[in-house]
């Protein structure tokens, strides 16, 4: 879970202990972690991969198994803590998620008064691999995109909001479409062109940051995708990253507001369409 042997920076984050109450298959647990490499070895379902799953819930707000948060509470249990002390040279924190399926999450640093869940994002910073990451190469692109906005929000958390603020808006607009088409449908007035525009704009500025981050991890991770797939397979090289969006090729080098204008004008591409269908088209990037 944390395999930092040698070379213990300040910067290197360590989860010192991790404790859940009602999380998969335990009512409560408390371990302890030593700094290095642990390894934990038990028989199959033993519950393993469950107490990882908990620290890269506290990583990334979401499970890697599973998409809702219902399966993660204990059977019988109707909320279920995950807490861990985390240090980073100098500083400890201590950070506490209640996950309440079908209820608001409710989330505590250093045992104070409630925060928002995502501002805990940045405080436990993992890599998981696992089998499912095979899901990266034979999933739908929504699993590839879900992959580099929570690389995004690793690095950043920041981008917690501007996701959230992205899929606040799309949902917003999508309402707004299903009502037109619902009306036109029933023969009523055309919709206010105008209430569109102004949400198209808000979608495309969301949008447009998030390609810009997804575009900039891309480059980064280019080079270190060449050097992994070179030890794998030396002289099948090298490896190229592309970010293909239904909105038309992507180029970071033109910046927001070049990304603004090519997702403004694939919007108002799609935009009879989307009328008629009531339903927001342009996939990209949400
Ligand atoms: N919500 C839940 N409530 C109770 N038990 C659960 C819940 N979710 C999962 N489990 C139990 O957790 C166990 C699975 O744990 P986990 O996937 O961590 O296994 P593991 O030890 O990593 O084994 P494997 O080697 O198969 O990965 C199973 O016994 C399963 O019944």
């Amino acid at each position: 879970m944390h395999s930092h042997a040698g070379g213990r920076s300040a910067h290197t984050m360590h989860v010192t202990h991790l404790s859940l109450a009602d999380f998969r298959s335990y009512a409560r647990v408390e371990v302890p972690l030593d700094p290095g490499v642990t390894a934990f070895v038990g028989a199959n379902g033993q519950g393993k991969t469950n107490l990882v799953e908990a620290v890269g819930y506290l990583a990334t707000l979401a499970s890697h198994r599973v998409s809702s948060d219902a399966p993660l509470v204990r059977m019988g249990a109707d909320r279920a803590v995950i807490r861990a002390a985390v240090t980073q040279g100098e500083r400890s924190q201590l950070v506490e998620l209640e996950l309440n399926p079908g209820r608001a999450n409710r989330a505590r640093i250093n045992r104070s008064s409630q925060v928002r869940p995502r501002d805990v994002l940045g405080i436990v910073r993992t890599v998981l691999f696992a089998p499912e990451d095979l899901s990266l190469v034979k999933g739908d692109p929504g699993e590839r995109r879900r992959f580099l906005d929570e690389l995004v929000t690793a690095r950043s958390p920041r981008m917690a909001a501007v996701r959230s603020d992205y899929e606040r808006v799309l949902k917003q607009r999508n309402t707004l479409l299903k009502s037109a088409a619902m009306a036109r449908r029933h023969g009523g007035r055309g919709m206010d062109l105008s209430t569109l525009d102004v949400w198209d704009q808000h979608l495309a500025r969301a949008g447009a940051e998030v390609t810009a981050q997804r575009l900039d991890l891309i480059a980064a991770l280019q080079p270190l995708a060449d050097k992994a797939y070179e030890a794998l397979a030396p002289g099948g090289g090298p490896v190229a990253l592309e970010y293909r969006s239904s909105a038309g090729p992507m180029d970071q080098a033109h910046g927001r507001e070049a990304l603004f204008e090519q997702l403004t004008a694939a919007l108002a591409e799609v935009r009879k369409q989307e009328i008629e269908r009531g339903v927001t088209l342009g996939r990209s990037p949400s």
